[in-house]
């Protein structure tokens, strides 16, 4: 509130001067003089369009049960309505504890805020995660507490020690064939769980999750965990991970938006999350203990290609404390993510009969002998399913948006911003919007193929962010949903014979209900 404060008797004075000056362009270059006449004409901040606040309470009480009309649950539609009554720029304004949020729905806004924001981008998500990580175990965390709830500084420092090893397609290779034996295992599971009607259980998902977590921890821990076992016990460690990173996850919303009293007294629910965020780092670390011990005992490989992810870190870094970092950071929030979307990924191919035969017939043609293995090369020759995953991801993006803090005063769609203001771009309404991408409506992977006429703005749709900060695990991500798809979709028919669903928010936008697939083998050739 401080800097909006500033930022008012600043653009009072420019009105004021008939020559003003902005205070970080100096006019010069033409360049300098359009961003000049850029601050001079915009509007103010103060008439940037949203709903209006109520006095003291100001526009948390929309959030609040019963009587506010935006549910958690339902952000993906109240990121619509809002774009819908306020137009391309719609402001939330008076929240309690946090600075407004500025929903930007103009792709080329959008691009213009990631092009300028810098080397240290400040993305607003998870304070109560800033909070745990900086004061309430920042003994345990020190000076370099990983990438996620972490900014400036910091941030940067710990990004650039591993930003390389992770995202390296090198080591991203190496892993085609650890995660292509999880999913191996993982599908034949699948055909253990099938019901009389060869249905997959209602639970379906906590397997998916389980799935995910042992595909982490190859990458992250050089591990098998066994999460996937048929006699995993429900409080089993894996599960209880599982259950924790989640719960981190789901519940920041509501600790942001719906009961943001946390900042003020330490509520229930904060107290909930801070001891479930103590219990997944004690049980994480456990294992993460576990993997260090095997890689100091295991002989020093000389070649650098031989190395697995955490070797590669281990091998830069003085301190191990930056692999047992990033790992958490990586299990933290690679379980949820991934899971979900893999959840959408499979009631779009169940629910969509010709797109999933092209992705068979696809496979087929890949691996055309059932115990095929995959490679890189195989795996760059599945267009389609590449583009199919594309295409989910922007019509249900999983993430439903990203955001970044301003660092400093902008304007946006002719309104001048100040700095410090939260901006929300929607990528679940950008990349649903005719302007921005043909045909937008249709469900159509080819439009992803280097063929397709139709037309996409680059920021329309952006699943995993973009810039500097964007997301970390994305090689990872696209790896393990392109093996499982491909491994599942090679052997088997799946089908969803239930009511439609809807999608619903949790943290993650995916389907709502019972996942009750039905997975019918193909014959095999
Ligand atoms: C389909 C699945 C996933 C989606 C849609 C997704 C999306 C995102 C998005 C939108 C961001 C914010 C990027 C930005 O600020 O520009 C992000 C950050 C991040 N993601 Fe993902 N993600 C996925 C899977 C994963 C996985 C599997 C991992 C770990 C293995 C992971 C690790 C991270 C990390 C560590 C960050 C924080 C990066 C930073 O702040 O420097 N993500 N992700």
């Amino acid at each position: 509130m401080k800097n909006i404060r500033q930022f008012q008797i600043q653009t009072m004075r420019w009105r004021s001067t008939a020559t003003a000056h902005t205070p970080h362009v100096s006019a010069g270059s033409p360049e300098d003089l359009e961003v000049n006449n850029e601050f001079i004409t915009a509007k103010h901040y103060s008439e940037v369009p949203g709903p209006m606040p109520w006095p003291i309470i100001g526009n948390t009480w929309r959030m609040l049960p019963v009587i506010g009309p935006y549910q958690i649950s339902d952000l993906a539609n109240v990121s619509y309505i809002l774009y819908k009554q306020y137009g391309k720029i719609a402001k939330l304004g008076n929240l309690v504890g946090r600075p407004d949020l500025l929903f930007v729905y103009d792709a080329d806004e959008i691009e213009k805020v990631y092009r300028q924001e810098g080397d240290t981008p400040f993305r607003p998500s998870m304070p109560c995660l800033v909070k745990y990580k900086s004061q309430v175990r920042g003994q345990f965390f020190g000076r370099l507490p990983g990438v996620v709830g972490v900014h400036g500084e910091p941030w940067r420092e710990f990004r650039t020690k591993v930003q390389k090893p992770v995202l390296q397609p090198q080591t991203v290779k190496k892993y085609i064939q650890p995660i292509e034996e999880v999913s191996d295992y993982f599908i034949k599971r699948m055909q253990e769980m099938k019901n009389e009607n060869s249905e997959m259980p209602a639970d379906f998902d906590n397997e998916i999750h389980k799935w995910a977590l042992e595909c982490i921890g190859r990458v992250a821990l050089d591990a098998r965990l066994g999460c996937l076992r048929p006699d995993l016990p429900k409080n089993s460690e894996p599960q209880k991970i599982i259950n924790a990173a989640k719960y981190a996850l789901r519940n920041v919303a509501l600790l942001e938006l719906k009961y943001p009293f946390w900042r003020y007294l330490p509520s229930t629910l904060w107290k909930k999350y801070v001891s479930n965020m103590d219990y997944f780092i004690e049980i994480c670390m456990k294992y993460i203990d576990d993997a260090m011990l095997r890689l100091k005992n295991k002989p020093q490989s000389v070649n650098e290609s031989e190395l697995s992810l955490v070797e590669r870190i281990l091998a830069n870094e003085s301190d191990p404390k930056t692999a047992y970092i990033l790992a958490l950071d990586l299990i933290l929030v690679g379980i949820d993510t991934i899971s979900m979307a893999v959840c959408s990924m499979l009631y779009q191919i169940a629910t969509r009969p010709e797109e999933q035969e092209k992705i068979h017939q696809e496979i087929l043609k890949i691996l055309p002998n059932k115990n095929d293995k995959l490679d890189a090369s195989k795996l760059e020759k599945m267009v389609y399913l590449k583009a199919f995953i594309k295409e989910v991801l922007r019509m249900y993006s999983t993430v439903i948006g990203n955001g970044r803090t301003l660092q400093k005063d902008m304007v946006i769609c002719g309104y001048k911003i100040p700095k410090g203001i939260q901006l929300v771009f929607p990528t679940i309404v950008t990349g649903n919007m005719e302007e921005y991408v043909t045909d937008c409506k249709q469900f159509k992977p080819e439009r992803w193929l280097k063929q397709s006429s139709g037309y996409i703005h680059p920021y329309a749709s952006l699943p995993y962010g973009h810039g500097p900060r964007m997301c970390l695990g994305r090689r990872f991500a696209d790896l393990e949903m392109q093996v499982f798809l491909a491994k599942l979709i090679r052997s088997h028919k799946l089908e969803y014979l239930h009511k439609p669903l809807d999608y619903k928010v949790t943290f993650m936008y995916a389907p709502d209900g019972e996942l009750k697939f039905k997975m019918t083998e193909r014959p095999t050739s």
